[in-house]
C-alpha cells in the first residue's frame, strides 16, 4: 500500500482540510498521514477562528514522517502564514518527495481568510515551483495571476501563466463557473478539459480538498497526471452527487459512497 501525506489545516466538522484528505486517502486504497499546519474552529455554517501551529512544530512533524516512512505523494492544503510556507518549503526542498499536489487554499466558502493575503508572494515564490500539480479554484487563480477568470478561454490563459511560475501541471477548477463545473488541465503542452454538469446541491463543503487529495493518492499509485485527475474528477462528482446533509449549513461530500454501495451496506447505514 502506498503512503500519502497531507500537510494542511484541521476542520473540526470533518468535511474539509486534514479530515477530508485522510478519508479520501483511505477511500482510494492508500495509507494516509498528516502534518497539521493550523487548527480551525469550523462547522458546516462557517469558520469562526484559527490557531496556527508553530513553524518549528510543523517542521518537527515533517521530519517525523520523512525520517521514518516512505512517502509516495504529498498534498499541501491550508498554509495561512508566511512563516508556515517557508517552514514547509525548506523541508520539502530537503526531502524532495515526488508528486507534490498544491491546493492553494485562500478563502473558505463562508468567506474566512484561510491564507493571510500577505502570504501570497511566499506561496508563489516558494511553493508553486515545488508543485507537480497545482489545483486553484477560480478566485484563487485570479489572486495568483491578477486576471479575471470566468470562462474556458480565461482558464486556459491563467493555467499557462501559473505554469510559467513553475508548477509542472495546472488544474484550474470550474466549481465557481456560472453554468457547468468543467475543470481545465494544462501540462505545459496540451490542454485537457474535464466536463461535468453542475450538481444542484448546497452540500459542497470540502470539494477542493477532496479533489486534490484524490489526485495525490492516485499519483502515489502510479497513475499519470491525466489519469489521476480524471479519476479524481469522477470521485468528486460521485461524492458531491451523494453529499451528506449533515449540520445546518453546507454539508460535506460523501467520501465512501462507492465503497459502501459496492459492499452492499449503504442502505443500512445511510440514515
Ligand atoms: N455543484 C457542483 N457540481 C459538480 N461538480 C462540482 C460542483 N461544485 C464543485 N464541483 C467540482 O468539485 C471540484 C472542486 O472544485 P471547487 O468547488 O471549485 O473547489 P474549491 O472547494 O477549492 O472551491 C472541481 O472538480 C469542480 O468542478
Ligand atoms: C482546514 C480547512 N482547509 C481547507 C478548507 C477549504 O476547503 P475547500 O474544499 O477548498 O472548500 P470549502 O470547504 O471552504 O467550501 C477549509 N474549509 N478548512
Amino acid at each position: 500500500m502506498k503512503h500519502v501525506l497531507t500537510i494542511a489545516g484541521s476542520d473540526t466538522c470533518g468535511g474539509a482540510g486534514i479530515q477530508a484528505d485522510l478519508k479520501t486517502f483511505s477511500a482510494q486504497g492508500t495509507y494516509g498521514m498528516s502534518v497539521i499546519t493550523a487548527v480551525t474552529v469550523q462547522n458546516t455554517q462557517g469558520v469562526f477562528g484559527c490557531q496556527d501551529i508553530d513553524p518549528e512544530i510543523i517542521q518537527g512533524q515533517i521530519d517525523a514522517i520523512f525520517t521514518d516512512i516512505e512517502v509516495s505523494a504529498v498534498k499541501i492544503g491550508m498554509v495561512s502564514q508566511i512563516a508556515t510556507i517557508h517552514a514547509i518549503a525548506d523541508k520539502l526542498e530537503q526531502y524532495q518527495p515526488k508528486n507534490i499536489v498544491l491546493d492553494p487554499v485562500m478563502i473558505s466558502k463562508s468567506g474566512f481568510d484561510l491564507m493571510q493575503p500577505e502570504a501570497k508572494e511566499a506561496l508563489i515564490s516558494r511553493l508553486i515551483p515545488l508543485a507537480y500539480v497545482i489545483t486553484p479554484n477560480l478566485p484563487e487563480a485570479e489572486v495568483i495571476t491578477g486576471m479575471k477568470i470566468n470562462d474556458l478561454a480565461s482558464m486556459e490563459q491563467a493555467a499557462r501563466m501559473i505554469y510559467e511560475m513553475g508548477a509542472k501541471n495546472v488544474l484550474i477548477k470550474g466549481g465557481h463557473l456560472e453554468n457547468d463545473a468543467t475543470d481545465l488541465l494544462f501540462d505545459g503542452e496540451k490542454i485537457v478539459t474535464l466536463q461535468s454538469d453542475r450538481i444542484q446541491t448546497k452540500n459542497t463543503h470540502g470539494t477542493g480538498c477532496t479533489l486534490s487529495s484524490c489526485i495525490a493518492a492516485n499519483l502515489a499509485k502510479g497513475k499519470t497526471v491525466e489519469e489521476a485527475v480524471r479519476t479524481a474528477k469522477e470521485y468528486i462528482t460521485t461524492a458531491i452527487a451523494h453529499a451528506l446533509d449533515i449540520g445546518k449549513g453546507v454539508g460535506p461530500t460523501n467520501h465512501f459512497y462507492e465503497l459502501y454501495t459496492k459492499a452492499g451496506i449503504w442502505d443500512e447505514i445511510k440514515d
